[in-house]
This record gives C-alpha cells, sequence and structure tokens, in this order.
C-alpha cells in the first residue's frame, strides 16, 4: 500500500465562485487513521468526495504513492482506486441477509464459491457479526447495521476507507461503543481510513492524526495530543477542547504555554494596547483564595463536580470546575494554572 497525498487540492462548484476545497495539502500515511474535522459547510465531504472518485477536483491532484488519481485534467474511476466508502446511512439492502450484504461487493467483481464464503465470514468476524449473518437489515439495532456496511467496506480489503461521519445517526451510547469498533477495526484491517466529523471529541478519540477545515482550507494538521495540547490560531482553538478564548495583554506573554505568574505578570502592564489571544481550559482554572475576580453566572451540577460559567471584570467569560456547591451570583476568586497562546 502507499501514502496518500493530496497536492494543492482545490474546488470550486461554480467557475469564479468561493472554492469548496482551497489549497489544501496533506499527507495520509499508509495505515494512518486520519480525521478531517471542521464545521458544516467547510467542505470536509467534498475532499472525501474527491478522494473517492465522486467530484474531480478543479485545482491540484491526488495521488496514491506514486499513482495519480485525479487532477484538473484526468480522474481514475472510483471502482479503480481500491477505496471503499462508508455512508451515515448504511446504504444496506433491506430484502438481502447480512451475509450477502456484506458479500455484494464480492459478487460484483465475480467472486463466488468458497472463496467468497469465507471473505464474508471473516469480515463478519471482524466487526463481531458472525452470529448475525443470516439476519435482515431491518431486524438489527443501528449499531449493528453499521458494523454491516463496516463489514461490507472491509471485504474488498480496500487500501483506503473513507467515512462520511458515519456515527452521526446513532445515540451517544452507540456511539460510544461504535468508537471502540472503528478502532478495532483500523488496527485489525491495517486499511488507511479517512474519517469526516465535526465532533472534535470524536475526532480525538478515533484518529492517529487530525487535520482541521475552516472554509475550505486546512488549518493544522497534526495528533490529536499535539492539536489539543497546541492549536494553532483562534478556529482551531475554538474548536477543540471546550476552552475559553480570552485577550489578555500581550507585553510579557513570550512563551506560549503560559503560567499564572507569567499571565499575572503581564496583566500588571496593561498600558500596552496590544492583546494576544490566550487559551483557558476549565480544569486549568483554580478556584483560590488569592486571584481574579470573577463572578459565577451559571452552575451545573454534573455528579462528581459543578460545572460553571465564570464573569471576569472586564466582560470576558470562562469555565471552569469546582468540587464545592456554588451559587450564581456568587463572588469567587480564580487562578489560571496554565493556559496557551493562540
Ligand atoms: N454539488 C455541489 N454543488 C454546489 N455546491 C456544493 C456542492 N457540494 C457542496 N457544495 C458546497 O461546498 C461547500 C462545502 O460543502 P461540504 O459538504 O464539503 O462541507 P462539509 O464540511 O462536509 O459540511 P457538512 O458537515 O455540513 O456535511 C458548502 O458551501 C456547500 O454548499
Amino acid at each position: 500500500m502507499a501514502k496518500l497525498i493530496l497536492n494543492r487540492l482545490s474546488k470550486a462548484f461554480e467557475a469564479g465562485g468561493r472554492p469548496a476545497v482551497n489549497d489544501v495539502s496533506l499527507e495520509v500515511r499508509d495505515g494512518g487513521f486520519l480525521a478531517l474535522l471542521g464545521p458544516s459547510g467547510c467542505g470536509k465531504t467534498t475532499v472525501l468526495r474527491m478522494i473517492a472518485g465522486f467530484e474531480q477536483p478543479t485545482d491540484g491532484s491526488i495521488l496514491l504513492g506514486d499513482r495519480v488519481l485525479a487532477d484538473a485534467s484526468d480522474m481514475v474511476a472510483p471502482e479503480h482506486r481500491n477505496m471503499a466508502m462508508v455512508f451515515q446511512s448504511y446504504a444496506l439492502w433491506p430484502h438481502m441477509s447480512v451475509a450477502d450484504n456484506v458479500g455484494y461487493p464480492l459478487k460484483v467483481r465475480g467472486i463466488s464459491g468458497q472463496k467468497r464464503e469465507q471473505k464474508i465470514r471473516e469480515a463478519l468476524n471482524a466487526v463481531r457479526l458472525e452470529a448475525y449473518a443470516d439476519r435482515r437489515p431491518a431486524d438489527l439495532s443501528g449499531g449493528q447495521r453499521q458494523r454491516v456496511a463496516l463489514a461490507r467496506c472491509l471485504v474488498t480489503e480496500p487500501d483506503v476507507v473513507l467515512l462520511d461521519e458515519p456515527l452521526a445517526n446513532l445515540d451517544r451510547h452507540l456511539r460510544q461503543e461504535m468508537e471502540e469498533t472503528f478502532r478495532e477495526f483500523h488496527a485489525r484491517s491495517g486499511a488507511t481510513m479517512i474519517y469526516v466529523t465535526h465532533d472534535q471529541a470524536e475526532a480525538m478519540a478515533l484518529a492517529t492524526d487530525v487535520a482541521v477545515m475552516s472554509e475550505g482550507r486546512l488549518l493544522q494538521v497534526a495528533s490529536p495530543q499535539e492539536i489539543y495540547a497546541r492549536p494553532e490560531g483562534r478556529l482551531v482553538g475554538g474548536l477543540v477542547g471546550q476552552g475559553a478564548i480570552l485577550k489578555w495583554p500581550a507585553a510579557l506573554l513570550e512563551n506560549r504555554l503560559l503560567d499564572w505568574d507569567m499571565l499575572q505578570q503581564s496583566l500588571s502592564h496593561t498600558d500596552g494596547q496590544d492583546c494576544a489571544d490566550i487559551l483557558v481550559r476549565p480544569q486549568d482554572v483554580e478556584i483560590a483564595g488569592e486571584g481574579m475576580a470573577a463572578t459565577v453566572t451559571s452552575v451545573l451540577f454534573e455528579g462528581e463536580r459543578y460545572a460553571l460559567k465564570l464573569a471576569l471584570g472586564d466582560e470576558q467569560n470562562l469555565r471552569a470546575f469546582s468540587r464545592q456547591p456554588v451559587q450564581v451570583g456568587d463572588r469567587v476568586s480564580i487562578v489560571i494554572r496554565s493556559a496557551w497562546r493562540l
């Protein structure tokens, strides 16, 4: 197998209009699991559809190793890319059994008999649905149907598996269960996977690499840990984790990772007008004896703790957690243990 390369990829649906995908360059390593993360309309699905071969780029190219799959003048048909796409809607045949659904792509490819039976068994085994081979999709739960769709894409041993918000229709409990199935599926199949989602927690939980998009452009590509700890810019910072973005006097903020001493020092140098955006996560805000004054504006009891919204004197807001009960309107004093300059 080989690396999937997007090289300055663009797509404009109308000539001269704003491109849905704008100059995106990205390498997905062989066997990697990439989440394409971004708000609705940012161009994620269009990138995926270009990789699958359902849309042609207006500029740039897509390569699998050194094979050019598509550029503005040419493209390899979807059925010749050895890729499989899993949709939100599962797209199962209702009148066929689970085994026949899974085996359908083999039938199309002219594979039959024992070889077909064995591949179906292996694929069902990979998603733990061996016992359901004879059922119809209607007699399965949402999560099981999704697993059938996965098995059906595994059966052809694709080089690349493309998933378009595959968990969007499932409830929270099932989503968690399916996240586990996806991770396992990735480990077992060794396929390169590209997973479109607007849910940052899902992207973080699943992928080995996260690519963040906004308005057609790629903002940052890194491991989930890196994106979480060192987001680049306001857009990425606002998208990952539950952080608040505060305007802070920039005078003495030399580092990007900031502790309370540094934050305090720059607060006392407010003479300069320059402000920096800093990302503050709720777990880094401590309600302490001495610190900055804040007012509690909202309290949500979460069982093990209270989730608070706090207003600072300058009308900026941030979040914090408290183990002690607090009331809306309480005045508290806070210390920001750690922040990240965006
Ligand atoms: N076939 C099309 N014709 C014209 N415009 C399109 C077409 N497909 C997508 N677009 C536009 O391209 C932009 C990107 O759409 P895309 O579906 O890629 O976004 P997305 O990030 O996947 O969003 P969502 O999460 O809502 O699916 C949007 O403005 C959309 O309206």
